[in-house]
């Protein structure tokens, strides 16, 4: 029998609603803080959350609300806020013994932070996870089957409080301790996501895409070598599992981004106005600096922080890609 503690979501996008859904439609109760009042009224009465995932009809389970206090008592915390604000919204919880469990990918602009660090800052007494994976969100609300990595930095003795609890028929865990692993699969890939984009805006074909995801694959295990993660756990759910998903579709919205570019409209046109995040955007200018100032090649990654920067458009930067010296496929540096 699955415990009656509720779980708590926080964050009422698109990615806390699903997850949400999964854990409330197979008999979870969960508490979900949502920052829009209109979404939380949604959810409450009309079962839906038009705003950031329309089309997915929600569980009585979820009770939605804009008081983060009331999910200060639950043991086990899902933080889904983006990226950029996941600090700012932790600083509003007291700071206690719980799993937090940290579904977020991205880095932070400004201090270059994976987001276990922003968390462990801000509430230091809380045992880290991070959950990452393949993730549509609207695949997931509809129940169909996805697999995560679920990176506890509690070891084994947090999957053991945690792998049955978060475990559903089509959402399946696997277990990892490489939290950190976890985290770069899942902010560099967004960025690569991008790149794939500006390719399909461009018309430059299958071929060009996949040698990006598997030059892109290359940059992000170097990155992820030198800052602690294990290249195993890059090779996974987390890391490459997540960027054939997110470079192969226009559901993703870093993958619509880059297209965007590549059809040749500006970053700030690209992205004004829209309510659901790209974290891509955020994480390019990060990511390139923190390669340069470690020296890591990463081409593509400063390619597209060019790109969104405005610094030139989207042909002459795969043109300047495409002229690098030849270099052996293997090269770690
Ligand atoms: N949508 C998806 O399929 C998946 C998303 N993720 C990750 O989940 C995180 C959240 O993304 P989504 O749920 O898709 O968001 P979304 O794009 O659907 O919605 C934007 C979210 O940002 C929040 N927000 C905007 N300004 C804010 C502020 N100042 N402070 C706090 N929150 C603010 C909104 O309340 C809303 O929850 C991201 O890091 C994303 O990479 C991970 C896996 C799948
Ligand atoms: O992370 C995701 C799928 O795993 C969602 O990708 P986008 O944020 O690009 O939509």
């Amino acid at each position: 029998m699955r415990p009656s503690v509720s779980l708590g979501v926080l964050g009422g996008g698109a990615w806390g609603t699903a997850l949400a859904q999964a854990y409330a439609a197979n008999g979870t109760p969960v508490r979900l803080w949502a920052r829009e009042p209109e979404v939380v009224a949604a959810i409450n009465a009309e079962r839906r959350n038009p705003l950031f995932l329309p089309g997915a009809e929600l569980s009585p389970g979820i009770a939605a609300t804009t008081d983060l206090a009331e999910l200060d008592d639950l043991p086990v915390l899902l933080v889904v806020a983006p990226a950029q604000h996941l600090g700012k919204v932790l600083s509003g919880l007291t700071d206690r013994p719980r799993d937090l469990v940290l579904c977020s990918k991205g880095i932070e602009a400004g201090t270059g932070r994976l987001m276990a660090d922003v968390a462990r800052e801000a509430l230091p007494l809380a045992e880290i996870a991070v959950l990452s994976g393949p993730t549509f969100a609207h695949e997931v609300a509809a129940g169909l089957p996805t697999a995560v990595t679920l990176a506890c930095s509690g070891g084994e003795a947090q999957w053991a409080r945690l792998g049955a609890l978060l475990s559903r028929p089509t959402l399946r865990p696997y277990y990892s301790d490489d939290v950190v692993g976890a985290e770069i699969g899942g902010a560099v890939k967004n960025v690569l996501a991008i790149a794939c984009g500006v390719v399909d805006g461009l018309g430059l074909g299958q071929n060009a895409r996949a040698a990006l995801i598997a030059r892109g694959y290359a940059e992000m295990t170097r990155f992820g070598l030198a800052f602690g993660a294990r290249a195993e756990t890059l090779a996974g759910l987390c890391g490459l599992g997540d960027l054939v998903l997110t470079c192969s579709s226009t559901s993703s919205r870093n993958f619509t981004l880059g297209k965007a570019l590549g059809e040749g409209i500006g970053a700030a046109e690209a992205l004004a106005g829209k309510l659901s995040v790209a974290e891509g955007a955020h994480t390019a200018p990060v990511l390139a600096e923190l390669a340069e100032q470690r020296g890591i090649a990463m081409p593509i990654v400063a390619a597209v922080a060019r790109l969104l920067a405005g610094e030139a458009p989207a042909r002459q930067v795969v043109a300047e890609l495409l002229a690098r010296p030849l270099r052996a496929e293997g090269e770690t540096a």
